[in-house]
């Protein structure tokens, strides 16, 4: 069995009154495309934020590449940032740089490399997220939905990164866009034996690419587990969730 190369154990999460994670335990394991799925406000971004050291957790520990997240020193948590990429919600792209200059900003921010290098290695990320050349000098605000969500990938990917996080990067996209969007994180993950994290309401999207999904649910990772396992779950927000019509549906059409 694969190692886990994230390691989340007894989160706690609090804004104020408000507790978000109340002992969350997670393993992710190398190689692996996890979903994490749950209700609307259950903490799945707040979760991807813990994981990635913009939020602070009340308690508990996060561990990415065996190193403790809450111990590190600025210096060695540069050199962990630089080990994964990041594709927000939106895209997040500055929108006053081209697309180039979108995916060569981590490499301005953690590399020396001249520039030439660097426009050479942004054309080689533009091009591997399935973007034409063109695309390279147009700005966020020129592109579709859809090519923005590659654009905000090619950036994640910047750096070579040994895991991905997603934040709904399915979410706007038409289905259409959406499964050639699940193929192309699908075939990247295999080609680059890159770890994605991806949380997502895509049911398509667990039935396509992920090899388990994380339900948050009550404060808690309820289950991780490969979707069929899930379907079997018998906690009433997981049942309503892989056996409504829309269940039927990506199961269906993975089956075709
Ligand atoms: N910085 C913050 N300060 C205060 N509350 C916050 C902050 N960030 C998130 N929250 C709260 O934490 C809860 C979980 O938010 P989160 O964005 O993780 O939900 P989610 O599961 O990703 O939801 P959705 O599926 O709707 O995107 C919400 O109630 C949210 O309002």
């Amino acid at each position: 069995m694969a190692c886990p190369i994230i390691r989340v154990s007894g989160l706690v999460t609090r804004f104020g009154p408000q507790t978000v994670h109340d002992g969350v335990d997670l393993e992710v394991r190398q190689g692996e495309v996890l979903g994490v799925v749950g209700g609307s406000g259950t903490g799945k971004s707040v979760l991807l934020r813990a994981i990635i050291g913009l939020l602070r957790p009340s308690a508990g520990r996060i561990e990415v590449f065996g190193e403790h997240l809450g111990a590190l020193d600025p210096d060695r948590r540069r050199l962990l940032e630089r080990r994964w990429g990041v594709l927000f919600q939106n895209g997040a792209l500055f929108s006053s740089l081209s697309v180039a200059e979108n995916v060569e900003a981590p490499m301005r921010e953690h590399t020396d490399l001249p520039q030439g290098l660097m426009n050479e290695l942004a054309g080689l990320k533009i091009a591997m997220v399935g973007l034409p050349a063109d695309a390279a000098p147009k700005y966020p605000s020129e592109l579709s939905g859809g090519m923005r969500k590659r654009a905000g990938l090619a950036r994640a990917l910047a750096l070579d990164p040994e895991i991905v996080f997603l934040d709904e990067p399915t979410a706007g996209l038409d289905p259409i866009g959406a499964a050639q969007f699940d193929e192309l994180i699908g075939e990247l993950s295999r080609a680059l034996g890159l770890t994605v994290v991806m949380v997502t309401h895509d049911l398509d999207s667990l039935y396509a690419i992920c090899d388990r999904v994380a339900v948050l649910a009550d404060h808690k990772v309820l289950s991780v587990a490969p979707v069929r396992e899930l379907e079997r779950h018998d906690h009433p927000w997981i049942r309503e969730y892989f056996h409504g019509p829309r269940a039927r549906a990506a199961r269906d059409s993975e089956a075709e």
